[in-house]
């Protein structure tokens, strides 16, 4: 299930209402506070990347330039002895997601050489993993990791992020002072929206990388 502006209570309220039409005003609370506290943190962590890149002239821009989703997921445990895809190989297409799951683990991360990692995050914590659009802004200075999520055994896993998207109508275009002879510009300016309807293509979906198939340089 996914809220696309869910830290705006009436955005929350009358999505709630498809599950429950006479409302659920605890429900449609607890997502609208877990929300706004973890794009506090989708903040605190993009502020700390934009001041490390030196960019703090465009920390308001930046920082106003997305809308924040939150997804409800639930993956069942194969319940045999195998291990089945619970969420094919991808990576995000927007600036940063926030991860938090209960604990059955089941998320994958590609390293550099290609093999596969296992997550195990404790209780407590989060799982902080940048998209293609802050990949491109920062013009390759950060990573977005493929990922996959692979199920195991009897218990199901669930878990909930919280993605910064940017606008429709917002071009994310590498400012320039992340380009110069070593750092070539790695992708045309683009609109995430517009970008989004490529990759649900099926070139987009086909391509190794959406990103690079549509406005790599
Ligand atoms: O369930 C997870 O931990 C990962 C979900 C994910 O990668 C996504 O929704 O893009
Ligand atoms: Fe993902």
């Amino acid at each position: 299930m996914g809220i696309d502006d869910a830290t705006i209570a009436e955005e929350v309220e009358s999505m709630t209402r498809i599950l429950w039409p006479q409302g659920n005003q605890n429900f449609s609370n607890t997502i609208v506070s877990f929300s706004e506290q973890v794009s506090e943190l989708d903040h605190i962590v993009r502020r700390m990347i934009v001041e490390s890149l030196g960019l703090e002239k465009y920390l308001d821009e930046h920082m106003n330039c997305t809308n924040h989703l939150l997804r409800v997921m639930k993956y069942k445990g194969p319940e045999t002895t195998e291990t089945k895809l619970g969420l094919s190989s991808h990576t995000d297409k927007n600036m940063v997601t926030i991860l938090y799951q209960n604990q059955v683990d089941g998320l994958e991360l590609q390293t550099k050489d290609g093999s596969w990692i296992d997550l195990k995050p404790t209780p407590d914590s989060f799982v902080v993993m940048i998209g293609d659009s802050l990949y491109a802004w920062a013009n390759g200075r950060l990573h977005s990791p493929y990922h996959r999520v692979m199920m195991r055994g009897n218990a199901a896993r669930y878990s909930v992020g919280l993605f910064s998207v940017p606008k429709a109508g917002y071009i994310i275009k590498a400012p320039e002072e992340m380009i110069d002879e070593e750092h070539p510009l790695l992708f045309k300016p683009f609109d995430h929206v517009q970008f989004l309807g490529f990759y649900y293509t099926e070139a987009g979906q086909r391509a190794p990388s959406a990103l690079k198939s549509y406005c790599g340089v």
